[in-house]
């Protein structure tokens, strides 16, 4: 798991390393870094006049652009500065005009991007305010528009180190270089899709604190993974119970049952209406119908908005057992849900869960996320382009990442299916929205394009059959 911290918790690792140790220049050797990723973006087209532009902001982060400026100037790289507000790290700017940068004013930047190779963008770090002044911007924009690959120094400027809202258009970088940790910015969406590649330098400082995320990787998935041993069986492996679908939305059962199945489940009990009954039977012949012990349920996919879900949703709820709450149910919840319960809503049903506006959970999912958590005492994954996995109490963990083409109706009924599979063999609600969700997108990932979601869910057993070490 990657851990990702705040801009704060970063500042106090620096401050108690500097008390430490205060001989270290930490500024070198982030300068160094990015020197370094800067050569290997240039890829040996260094001949044009201002190969390197380097926005330059007033803080320590244009003191490590101006650093590296420095060092590329040494290499024989022609380097141009552009001092965005007109000041900036004082000993830097002696630095890098000692190694023969030049100096253009914001107009004298603007033309000589056209001939540019490199963009750095030094102008903000984890001291900046979000948003960018609009000249500022508009050369942002202009190096997009250019496709000239900009360098970002710690985060691009004008992000919020914290958060994955973008507030206004700014520097999209090919690659991040950052320091210490990882900030929420270089993994949640939006504004993950504005760093490029992130490269973490840890300056080895150490950091202490809990860290206010964790990234999962597809490693962490393989390990986690429930591989069936030689004494599974199919009660072993977790029975799913699944009542989900409606005469209206009868393929949301057959979704979440394809996903249930295709992630492992030992067996399956369909108890929905005969609708779905039906698609289910012909489609999934390992399938059973009717009641029996479960370990797990999957409820609420495609019920529909009706008066009759609070008590279809009670008449399961009741006997306590762990359950995967999807969809139209998670509007019907009671005040107290069993324990080990998973709500899976996206943004549209968790601002309805709180009676606030989608917008408002949009722009801070991490917020609502936790409001979701608490208010029920269970686990909530929140879905969309970052997946967040919320408990009581606070963990936050992010599932692996997927392509944007998992954004279709029907991804969200295979998930919860996924997640039931995993919840019925025995993993914890927060482990099994994890899995869950990762898996789905690594699954998208082998199957890039715009598959419908029962494909992405054939190919998720294919990803889990990878899981298993002994084969
Ligand atoms: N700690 C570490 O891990 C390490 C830190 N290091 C580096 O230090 C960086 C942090 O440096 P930092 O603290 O000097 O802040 P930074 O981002 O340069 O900005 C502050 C300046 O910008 C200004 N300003 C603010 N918002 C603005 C806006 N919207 N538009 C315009 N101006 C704005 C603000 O002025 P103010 O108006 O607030 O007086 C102030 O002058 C960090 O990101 C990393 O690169 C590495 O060297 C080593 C390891
Ligand atoms: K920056």
């Amino acid at each position: 798991m990657i851990p990702i911290h705040t801009a704060q918790t970063v500042r106090e690792a620096e401050e108690s390393f500097f008390a430490q140790q205060p001989g270290v220049d930490l500024m070198q050797l982030a300068a160094e870094a990015v020197a370094e990723a800067a050569s290997k973006l240039l890829e040996g087209d260094r001949t044009s006049e201002g190969a390197v532009l380097v926005a330059v902001g007033p803080g320590n982060n244009g003191g490590d652009g101006l650093y590296a400026a420095a060092r590329l100037a040494g290499q024989g790289i022609p380097v141009s500065l552009w001092l965005t507000t007109g000041q900036a790290h004082p000993d830097g700017l002696h630095a890098a005009r000692e190694a023969g940068c030049r100096e253009v004013d914001a107009l004298g930047a603007t033309e000589l991007l056209a001939q540019a190779s490199l963009v750095i963008d030094a102008v903000l770090g984890i001291g900046g305010r979000p948003g960018l002044d609009s000249v500022v911007a508009t050369f942002a924009e202009q190096a997009e528009a250019l496709a000239i690959p900009v360098l970002s120094v710690d985060i691009p400027s004008g992000l919020d180190p914290d958060r994955g809202h973008v507030e206004q258009d700014g520097f999209r970088a090919a690659r991040t270089v950052t320091f210490i940790a990882r900030k929420p910015c270089h993994v949640l969406q939006p504004a993950a899709g504005r760093c490029g590649v992130v490269q973490l330098e840890d300056l080895d400082v150490p950091v202490a604190t809990r860290p206010v995320a964790l990234q999962a990787t597809p490693a962490d998935i393989a390990r986690l993974w429930p591989v069936p041993g030689p004494t599974s069986h199919k009660y072993s492996r977790g029975v799913v119970g699944i009542d989900t679908g409606s005469t209206r939305y009868p393929g949301a059962a057959l979704l979440g049952t394809i996903g249930a199945l295709h992630a492992g489940a030992g067996m399956i009990r369909f108890v929905g209406p005969e609708v779905a009954a039906q698609l289910v039977r012909t489609q999934l012949p390992s399938v059973t119908h009717g009641e029996g012990a479960v370990q797990a349920w999957l409820l609420g996919s495609g019920w529909g908005q009706t008066e009759a879900n609070r008590d279809r949703l009670a008449a399961h709820l009741g006997v306590k057992t762990p359950a995967v709450i999807d969809a139209d149910a998670l509007l019907s919840l009671p005040t107290v849900v069993p324990p080990n319960t998973l709500l899976t809503p996206h943004a549209g049903e968790m601002s309805r869960m709180l009676g606030v506006e989608r917008a408002q959970v949009e722009a801070d999912p991490l917020t609502h996320a936790r409001e979701t958590a608490e208010r029920w005492q269970a686990v909530v994954l929140l879905k969309g382009a970052t997946q967040y996995v919320v408990e009581p109490g606070g963990r936050v963990q992010l599932a692996v990442p997927g392509p944007h083409w998992s954004a279709q109706a029907g991804s969200g009924d295979v998930l919860a299916g996924i997640c039931a599979a995993l919840l019925a063999a025995g993993l914890s609600a927060a482990d099994a929205a994890l899995l869950g969700a990762s898996v789905q997108a690594m699954a998208a990932k082998r199957r890039l394009g715009p598959w419908p979601p029962e494909v992405i869910a054939r190919e998720v057993a294919a990803v889990v059959g990878g899981f298993d070490p002994v084969w």
